[in-house]
């Protein structure tokens, strides 16, 4: 089964998004679910839905039993190439984390306190 470790892109995955060729992506896996469509017992409207496309949330957001993952496990046909970023997702790296660093102090205030201390202290010192 050579077929079962192609690797994806998912401009490759998106070319199969009709009902004749229907392959679906869920945690990484590339499955052919053209000819399981007309069978699905949640109709093939929402199969359709996500047809070339990252399946992951709507299939497991219908809580899919182990009857329905051992049927997916007959669908596989490869895997999503490493690294490969569902467009939903824009890169990680086109948004640079900035971290907020903690802001130098910078003015009287960070000497307002010691200042006050010790014209406290001198004024204590001479008046007492
Ligand atoms: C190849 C992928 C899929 C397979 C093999 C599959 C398989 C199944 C199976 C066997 C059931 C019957 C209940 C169960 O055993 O859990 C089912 C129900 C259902 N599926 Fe899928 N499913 C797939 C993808 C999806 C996707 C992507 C959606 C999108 C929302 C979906 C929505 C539903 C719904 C709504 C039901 C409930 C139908 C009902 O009980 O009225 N399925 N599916």
């Amino acid at each position: 089964m050579a077929e079962s470790t192609k690797e994806f892109t998912y401009e490759e995955l998106s070319a199969h998004n009709t009902k004749k060729s229907l392959y679906i992506s869920i945690l990484g896996k590339v499955y052919d679910v053209s000819k399981f469509i007309d069978e699905h017992p949640g109709g093939e409207e929402v199969l359709l839905d996500v047809a070339g496309k990252d399946a992951t949330e709507p299939f497991e957001g219908v809580g899919h039993s182990d009857e329905a993952l051992a049927i997916l496990e007959t669908l596989l046909v490869g895997n999503m190439k490493p690294g490969e970023t569902s467009p939903k997702k824009p890169p990680a790296q086109n948004y640079p984390t900035v971290i907020p660093q903690p802001q130098a102090s910078s003015g009287i205030g960070s000497y307002a306190l010691p200042i006050v201390a010790i014209v406290v202290y001198l004024a204590y010192r001479y008046l007492v």
